[in-house]
């Protein structure tokens, strides 16, 4: 291994309560929602298919004009109660939310920018109502923070010169500012999602990133970062130079999830993915219509795939600019949370299996139970499951307890059967197994 100064300053999984609880969370809510959400991917009359919150960049709009957005940033349906209501019914048991994201517009009251709900019509402090609401519900609330700063005359994209590395100096300060501000306002944050931090003039600077991973740890103790925000002494970004996870989770699935077969190594490390429900839109846009919007069976597969493997899945959302959620929207956390009212328990605090994946759909497990997910009912109505070595399968149950029956074909081999009734949509059961190394092996390998 190469010396590392700013490289992983852990290996393996962290194990403390905090984390726990981030892992055992497994489902969150993405909400992204600030200047963009006004034009919603319109600009001067012509609407782009690029992602809405890249909309600055897309119609090539100068700051200082797109930042005369905030003139009309007065969100009149904005309700922190009700939107902790809808995430509560969805299931989710934490939200992510943008707290600044490139265009660097504030939702809450920073005093090291003159770009923030305080300069607003709506002049109060929307971060620090959606926290309360939302932790008053039960959910914990996640900090996404882009360092990319569109607003900032001092940010880089690259560092070419002593002025440009005078300039990021004051810029990596100012954010340092920022972090301490959000961190000492909201303390019951418990994770920083790092975004925006892809250029070369991060990659230059990785000893910063690890300053504010412990900048952030020292402030509040347990809190959660993600990889996304790390680069190490030679700019090598989410793991280090010696292939080492930096932050508490990998955080590079972003509208995409490790191949169940292929990506098995995700499984040795904490990973959250992020999702968007069209195929590539953060940020409200007016047009959903313009490219592929996944159904909820479609969300909760991806959901669920991601738990299989060890993950956790961020949904997201991407209020409008009058506080209020569109409708298809509203009908996805719907359909979500009833699933989640009935199937939750293979959700919540689970974790991979290490069996084989079939076909018929998705296992977790938590603890002794297995709990087989099943998207793809068979027309031969048997369920195919095989065992790792010394594992046997005892029962097989609805979540009700009813038992539907399981059949032993041949070593570490079973067929678990069908309920009578196929249920309308994806449904669970839970397998009761036993593990025992030393189980002897009335099977034998065919001679070949
Ligand atoms: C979570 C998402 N991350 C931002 C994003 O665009 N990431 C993908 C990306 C990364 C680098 C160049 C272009 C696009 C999106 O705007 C969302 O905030």
């Amino acid at each position: 291994e190469i010396s590392l100064k700013y490289g992983a300053d852990r290996l393996g999984k962290r194990h403390d309560d905090s984390m726990r609880k981030f892992r055992d969370n497994r489902l969150g809510a993405f909400i992204h929602w600030g200047l963009y959400a006004i034009p919603g991917g319109e600009w001067n009359g012509k609407v782009y298919n690029g992602a809405a919150e890249w909309l600055k960049s897309w119609a090539k709009v100068p700051a200082d004009e797109w930042l005369k957005l905030m003139d009309q940033w007065n969100p009149e349906k904005f309700n922190a109660k009700a939107w902790a209501k809808m995430a509560k019914k969805m299931g989710v048991k934490y939200v992510k939310i943008t707290t600044k994201h490139h265009e660097g517009f504030c939702l809450w009251p920073s005093k090291y920018s003159q770009y923030t709900v305080a300069q607003t019509p709506y002049k109060k402090d929307i971060l620090g109502e959606l926290i309360k609401a939302y932790n008053d519900e039960g959910i914990d609330v996640h900090f996404y923070f882009s360092v990319m700063d569109w607003s900032h005359p001092d940010y880089r994209y690259d560092i070419k010169s002593k002025e440009d590395e005078a300039a990021f100096n004051r810029f990596l300060e100012f954010t340092d500012n920022q972090l301490k501000e959000l961190a000492t306002r909201y303390p019951t944050v418990k994770d920083f999602w790092f975004d925006g931090t892809w250029d070369a003039s991060i990659k230059k600077n990785g000893w910063w990133t690890a300053h504010v991973e412990q900048m952030l740890k020292d402030m509040l103790p347990g809190v959660t970062i993600n990889s996304r925000l790390r680069a190490d002494d030679y700019g090598k970004r989410h793991f280090d130079s010696n292939g080492h996870l930096m932050g508490d989770y990998e955080s590079g699935y972003e509208r995409r999830l490790p191949d169940p077969v292929k990506d098995v190594k995700v499984t040795r490390w904490d990973w959250e993915a992020c999702m968007t429900v069209p195929e590539n839109q953060w940020g409200y846009h007016k047009d959903w219509s313009i490219s592929y919007v996944k159904t909820p069976l479609e969300v909760l597969e991806r959901i669920v795939h991601a738990v299989s493997m060890g993950g956790n899945m961020v949904v997201n959302f991407g209020p409008q600019a009058d506080g209020d959620f569109r409708h298809e929207e509203k009908e996805l956390a719907d359909a979500i949370g009833k699933w989640m009212q009935e199937y939750g328990e293979c959700i919540y605090g689970c974790d991979y299996a290490g069996w084989d994946k079939q076909s018929w759909g998705y296992y977790t497990r938590k603890g002794k139970d297995v709990y087989m997910v099943v998207f793809n009912p068979p027309y031969s109505k048997l369920l195919v499951v095989k065992t790792p070595k010394g594992t046997k399968v005892t029962k097989a149950v609805l979540l009700d307890g009813k038992d539907i029956g399981v059949k032993e074909t041949a070593r570490n081999e079973y067929n678990v059967n069908m309920p009578a009734k196929a249920p309308a949509g994806p449904f669970v059961i839970k397998l009761q197994i036993e593990e025992d190394a030393s189980v002897t092996d009335k099977y034998r390998d065919a001679l070949t």
